[in-house]
């Protein structure tokens, strides 16, 4: 744990100091790839994740066997405005569920053989209403990006975040406007399940919490539109970047957290891949934004970290085979 305060302006620094893949890795494993026992490409995509993985881990061969999951909760002061289908209690019951082992991320957490915490974070202090006041202070905004950075494991070999915060679709759609422009309808989605009046009621938020703050940067994006959780997912998502622990993005929300970063230093996701396309209605054009194409596409719409969790044994596989399949000349079979 780093008894460092991470500010916007220190992981600024961090970030533009983070090193990218290693090329030599990258080669190696490319080399690896073109001598195994199956005709060139025939295992698709798996291919190119084996050697994406590799180069971030400097091993032209490696495998995964500590993929760390951390989910983190946050409370949102724009609740008050009905925004969601759920009461804002829902977030402290959930973590309590979390914590007992009850939630569908520990199923998937368990089924993918990664271990999971959960980082509560000032439940009884939700943020200010945002069509009022910043969401954070600028100390908050310090506060959580910092709770991301230290949850992190530097042993770990991937990450995955993931959140819970009633109200928190809304924060992330206001987050892509705030980013990316259109509409705030084209952003506003049904969440846990609003009804029609309920999403125009969500879009009329959205755009005045923007008009109201119209942040310029990436950090002050997250800090007057996002919530503790949110910005914890961007220190976490940064601090792999920063020590070479390749990602699984999640859904909305945590897509949210990781464009602030990209906003503020372009290669900030080249460590992340997108585990899944949610049905929240602007996944897609998030994802776009961020130029990533998810793994899965099976229609859930949780977060909680629940789509990349279900995404990793997908990525471990994909390094079972390029790790443990034998050559051509290995195995004696003649090349075409
Ligand atoms: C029981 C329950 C478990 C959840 N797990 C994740 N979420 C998801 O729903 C919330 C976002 O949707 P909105 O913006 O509409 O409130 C977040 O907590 C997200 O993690 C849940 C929501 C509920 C109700
Ligand atoms: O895409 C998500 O992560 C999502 C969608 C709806 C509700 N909660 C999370």
């Amino acid at each position: 744990m780093t008894e460092t305060t991470i500010t916007p302006a220190v992981l600024r620094d961090k970030l533009s100091a983070a090193k990218g893949p290693d090329a030599v890795a990258r080669s190696a494993a490319e080399e690896r790839n073109a001598a195994l026992t199956k005709p060139p490409g025939a295992l698709g995509r798996l291919e190119e994740l084996a050697l994406w993985y590799a180069a971030w881990r400097g091993d032209a061969r490696p495998r995964i066997e500590a993929p760390q999951v951390v989910v983190f909760a946050g409370n949102h002061g724009v609740t008050a405005r009905g925004i969601s289908a759920f009461p804002p209690e829902v977030t402290v019951q959930m973590v309590a569920n979390f914590q007992a082992g009850g939630a569908a991320v520990n199923q998937l957490a368990r089924a993918a053989g990664a271990r999971m915490e959960v980082v509560a974070l000032d439940l009884d202090r939700p943020t200010a209403d945002f069509c009022e006041a910043p969401a954070m202070s600028d100390d908050d905004l310090a506060a959580a990006l910092t709770a991301g950075w230290n949850a992190v494991d530097p042993q770990a070999d991937l990450l995955v975040t993931g959140e819970m915060g009633i109200g928190n679709t809304t924060s992330a759609a206001a987050i892509a406007l705030a980013l990316y422009g259109g509409e705030a309808a084209d952003w506003a989605g049904r969440g846990t399940g609003l009804d029609d009046e309920g999403v125009s009621r969500k879009a009329q938020v959205v755009a005045e919490a923007v008009a109201l703050h119209a942040p310029e940067t990436g950090f002050d994006t997250l800090r007057c539109l996002g919530g503790r959780e949110v910005a914890a997912m961007a220190g976490a998502i940064a601090r792999a970047r920063c020590e070479g622990i390749p990602v699984i993005l999640d859904g909305f929300i945590c897509c949210a957290a990781a464009a602030c970063l990209q906003a503020e230093n372009a290669g900030a996701l080249d460590h992340a891949i997108a585990g899944h396309g949610s049905a929240e209605q602007a996944h897609e054009a998030l994802l776009g934004k961020l130029g990533k194409v998810p793994l899965l596409n099976l229609g859930l719409r949780l977060g909680e970290a629940s789509g990349a969790a279900l995404a990793i044994p997908l990525l471990k596989a994909a390094l079972e085979c390029h790790s443990g399949m034998a050559t051509f000349a290995e195995a004696g079979v003649s090349g075409g």
